[in-house]
């Protein structure tokens, strides 16, 4: 896979920015993120390490674009120099990052190169496909002399004995999203789920609705869901996983020198993240480290738990004023892409030409609104994650044809493409005969890959042609995922308390930071409305009858559920759903 074409460029901060003003036109709502690329090791000499840019669009919905672009240092530094010295934190304090670590660096930008020698056409490929997309991003040609970036660079390993890292009680907070522990739980679960804003956002005049609407979807899904639960023994597996991956996270930490505490919060059920606060504050917590479990960011997920974290914090006097930060997303890490290649490099070894077999990542689902309209990052991350494991798989020489589908979608909206059973059934008709399913968005074992993929999928995959089947292993506890989780909340602690997206240093961190109050105003300045993306009836024989019929239903259910409540009768009524006295109307 060559990389053709290289430009180098020298950037100043402000020149960068200037560079794509027509599409950005204010400049100081972007604002530059530098990511190492995961291929730096620690013995990568400085000049040939690779780092990427990405603009954090400040305006927009966490809306964090990266662009095809990597950093090079133009000539190698002193060793003795201290801002590459190797026991330096990843991250340095506020206090170590003054002028003395910044670095002039030379820009190598990237164009497009189609390589893809794979046998199906139809295939798309990663580069080709991410810079088509990126090249929106840049509407000007940029100017070759007028661009100096300075940025910072830091070195890779820890110094965990530093005793910024100490001070103070520590606590690691999981988010995650929970499951039904019985078949008992699936509807009150279901109910949580659909009450989120987050996942159904109805129009403000129709917010009060939120409620019964969930109460409605949760009853009229729940024999559907109970049934996938039933038949993966009964219940969600994720309390057990997130726990032990928990405790894993805990050993590791002190292991490393760093006693912290580590709190699992779920969403939709227990343990609530209210009651992992209340624990928190209990033990008197002090600096807390909030990490959601899911490697990409997405408004519908870790968005979501954030939110629910902030009503929290606001709402309590002892929250207020603990010191916290939090990591969004984490799927660029190199301990984490490392894992993923080697459960891959793994798998394929038990099919009987490893060479032959089809890579198919299948991340859950958004429904598309969510990031074409809200901005939501989550497609653009899941994208430069899936190149960054097939960058790794490269390296070590497995250069199978590969792609990337969406599972999962639930009701009548569009969701983001290509969607999984489809292309499974595309590729059994172009001849595909072996696939290996990588579920890529979640890191536990959950329903969707235990009947989804592992029942429903595999057995669309046979009956389209494919004849051998295999699937990816959640990371769950896998031991270089859990070390690399404990790196990254190590790389964290400098900036608990003492960051926040503002802060020039820590937005060029390796791991984007920011506190939840301000990652959530960047995120809500502009919340738009998101359209239900429920099933409440369906019918119709196409894809995109589904889809219009949704709508309509949607739209039934809504003008139902309206005259329900304003004339104070109705079914919601009978079974006790709604009170029985009217809102109030302002
Ligand atoms: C990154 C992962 C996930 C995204 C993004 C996501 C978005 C999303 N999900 C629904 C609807 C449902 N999700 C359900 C369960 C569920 N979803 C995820 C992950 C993501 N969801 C997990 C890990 C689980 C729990 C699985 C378990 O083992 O319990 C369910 C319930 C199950 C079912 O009935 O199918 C629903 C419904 C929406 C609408 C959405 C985006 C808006
Ligand atoms: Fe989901």
């Amino acid at each position: 896979m060559a990389e053709s074409s290289l430009h180098n460029y020298q950037l100043t901060h402000s020149s960068f920015l200037h560079s794509f003003s027509p599409k950005f036109p204010i400049h100081k709502n972007f604002i530059p993120l530098i990511h190492k690329h995961s291929i730096n090791t620690k013995d990568t000499p400085l000049h040939e390490k690779k780092y990427t840019i990405g603009l954090l669009d400040t305006t927009k919905t966490m809306n964090h674009q990266s662009m095809n672009i990597r950093i090079q240092a133009p000539c190698a530094p002193s060793p003795s120099s201290p801002r590459f010295h190797h026991k330096t934190p990843l991250i340095l304090p506020r206090a170590i990052c003054s002028s003395e670590v910044v670095s002039h660096v030379v820009m190598q930008m990237e164009t497009s190169s189609d390589t893809n020698n794979s046998s199906i056409p139809s295939l798309k490929h990663k580069r080709t496909l991410r810079w088509s997309q990126k090249q929106s991003l840049l509407k000007r040609p940029i100017n070759k002399d007028s661009m100096q970036l300075r940025a910072l660079l830091t070195s890779t390993t820890q110094d965990t004995s530093a005793s910024f890292v100490n001070d103070g009680k520590i606590g690691v907070l999981l988010l995650n999203l929970g499951g039904p522990e019985t078949l008992d739980d699936v509807q009150p679960f279901l109910f949580n789920l659909f009450a989120d804003p987050d996942i159904i956002r109805l129009p403000r005049l129709f917010r009060f609705l939120q409620k019964p609407l969930a109460q409605f979807i949760s009853v009229a899904r729940a024999p559907k869901s109970k049934e996938g639960y039933a038949s993966i023994g009964g219940g969600s597996p994720l309390r057990k996983i997130t726990d032990a991956q928990a405790m894993e996270l805990r050993n590791a930490l002190h292991e490393k020198n760093v006693k912290a505490e580590v709190y699992v919060g779920m969403r939709y059920w227990h343990p609530f993240t209210e009651e992992a606060i209340e624990q928190i504050k209990k033990d008197g917590v002090n600096k807390l480290v909030v990490l959601p479990l899911y490697p990409q960011f997405s408004i519908s997920t870790s968005g979501s738990s954030l939110r629910l974290l902030e009503s929290i914090f606001r709402e309590d006097e002892y929250l207020v004023n603990m010191q916290h930060t939090v990591i969004p997303s984490w799927y660029q890490r190199e301990g984490y892409i490392k894992a993923m290649a080697n459960l891959i490099e793994n798998e394929l070894k038990t099919f009987d030409r490893p060479e032959t077999v089809m890579i198919f990542f299948s991340a859950h689902g958004v429904p598309l609104a969510y990031v074409e309209e809200a901005g939501d990052p989550y497609k653009a991350e899941m994208e430069e994650c899936v190149d960054l494991i097939m960058e790794e798989l490269e390296r070590r020489k497995i250069n199978n044809p590969y792609t990337l589908a969406y599972q999962s979608r639930v009701g009548p909206v569009e969701w983001l493409k290509p969607y999984t059973d489809e292309t499974i059934v595309e590729l059994g008709e172009k001849g595909v005969k072996s696939l290996l399913a990588v579920p890529i968005s979640f890191v536990s074992e959950h329903i969707e890959t235990l009947e989804e993929i592992d029942v429903e999928y595999k057995e669309l995959a046979l009956k389209s042609g494919v004849e051998k089947w295999g699937r990816v292993p959640a990371l769950g506890c896998e031991p270089t995922f859990i070390l690399d989780l404990a790196d990254a909340v190590i790389e964290s602690l400098p900036y608990v308390g003492a960051m926040a997206v503002s802060n020039l240093e820590a937005r060029q961190s390796l791991v984007p930071l920011g506190s939840v109050e301000e990652l959530l105003a960047t995120y809500d300045s502009q919340r738009r409305e998101l359209p239900a993306p429920v099933t409440v009836w369906e019918w119709g024989w196409t894809k995109s009858a589904e889809t219009w019929n949704g709508r309509a239903a949607m739209l039934a259910v809504i003008v139902l559920l309206f005259l329900e409540v304003s004339t104070g009768e109705g079914f919601l009524h009978q079974w006790g759903v709604l009170p029985l006295q009217l809102p109030v109307f302002p």
